[in-house]
């Protein structure tokens, strides 16, 4: 769990009486689970009613970055994208300052994790991700993916010099082939717009029906949105497939939920042929951001109360292995 700034109601209810229309604050807990922000949820009383909320207080991205993420969640609600809504105060603000940190409030979504997805699970995310891509063609805002290429570039000189000889050759070829990928004219033809960028398997949520029996699982709604950017389409599926379709050896691509999540997000938005031709390539990008935001968070960490941190090892393997493809 990563909390990094904690809270406790007596900081919040009187503000959050006062200046929303949520009821009265009744609970307030750290949320297990995270890297980036402080997380808790927050639970208020109104109407005789219970509702939960969200409260997020961002600890890196700043009060000018986070408008973007916020007003696109809101902007794909409204069209219908199961997401988190941010939540307006009386003056209709959805960006707010707790502790000196960026803050703001979302709906809670229902459901839980499914860490160990079946084909279902992967075409239900499939198919919602390409409407999400569609819903967000039309969000004005424009907002780079703050941890693509120049990010690369800038922190694999912080990291490379705690690798051995064999995982820093690795680390910067890969670098070099991505530079190389990122200014070609394949890459310039690729679809963009708004995207999730980091929809990981604890980044969506199921519904379980009745039954509990994961089969009948109803997609809950994506979530955590702090990395989200315009970035390729092609690199939301690179990202989304990397972790939801692995085989048992935590490398290679199991090929039933492999396909799917490729045909259920085609049968909403199909691939263009430049796509096709460049997805080995955004395979390895989508590998090689994960494995450097992980290396960077394994050797320059932060303080936090019960941060567990993510291994990097299990990125250089996925590389390892997309650039056998
Ligand atoms: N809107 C939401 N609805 C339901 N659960 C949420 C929501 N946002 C966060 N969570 C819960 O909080 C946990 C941590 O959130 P996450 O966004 O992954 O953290 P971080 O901001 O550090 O990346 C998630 O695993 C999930 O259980
Ligand atoms: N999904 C990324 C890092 C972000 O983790 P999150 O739990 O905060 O979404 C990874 O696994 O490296």
């Amino acid at each position: 769990m990563a909390v990094f700034t904690p809270l406790e109601l007596g900081d919040i209810s009187q503000w959050i009486e006062q200046d929303f229309d949520i009821g009265q604050a009744l609970e307030i807990r750290g949320i297990h689970g995270g890297i980036e922000n402080s997380n808790f949820f927050l639970d208020t009383s109104r109407d005789g009613q219970k509702h939960e909320y969200v409260l997020t207080l961002f600890e890196r991205l700043t009060a000018e970055q986070l408008p973007y993420y916020l007003e696109l969640m809101r902007h794909l609600a409204n069209q219908g994208i199961p997401v988190p809504r941010p939540i307006e105060n009386n003056q209709g603000l959805i960006l707010f300052e707790i502790k000196g940190k960026p803050a703001a409030i979302v709906t809670k979504l229902p459901g839980l994790s499914r860490l160990e997805p079946a084909a279902n699970h992967c075409a239900q995310v499939g198919e919602m991700l390409a409407k999400m891509h569609l819903a967000g063609a039309h969000f004005p805002k424009v907002q780079a993916n703050l941890r693509s290429l120049s990010w690369w570039q800038k922190t694999v000189p912080q990291v490379v010099g705690h690798l051995d000889v064999t995982q820093a050759q690795l680390l910067t070829s890969e670098l070099y082939a991505q530079e190389n990928f990122f200014h070609s004219e394949s890459y310039a033809a690729l679809p963009q717009g708004a995207s999730h960028c980091d929809l990981f398997r604890d980044n969506v949520l199921f519904d379980p029906q009745a039954s509990h029996d994961p089969s009948q699982d109803q997609l809950g709604g994506f979530f955590d949105f702090y990395f989200a950017g315009t970035d390729k389409w092609l690199f939301d599926l690179a990202v989304t497939a990397n972790d939801w379709c692995l085989a048992d050896n935590k490398q290679d691509f199991e090929p039933t939920r492999l396909n799917a999540l490729l045909e259920a997000y085609q049968s909403v938005r199909p691939l263009t042929k430049d796509e096709q031709a460049s997805w080995p390539m955004m395979l390895r990008a989508a590998a090689l951001r994960f494995w450097i935001s992980r290396l960077w968070d394994f050797y320059l960490p932060r303080d936090a109360h019960m941060l567990t941190p993510h291994d990097p090892k299990h990125f250089e393997r996925i590389l390892e292995s997309r650039r056998t493809l």
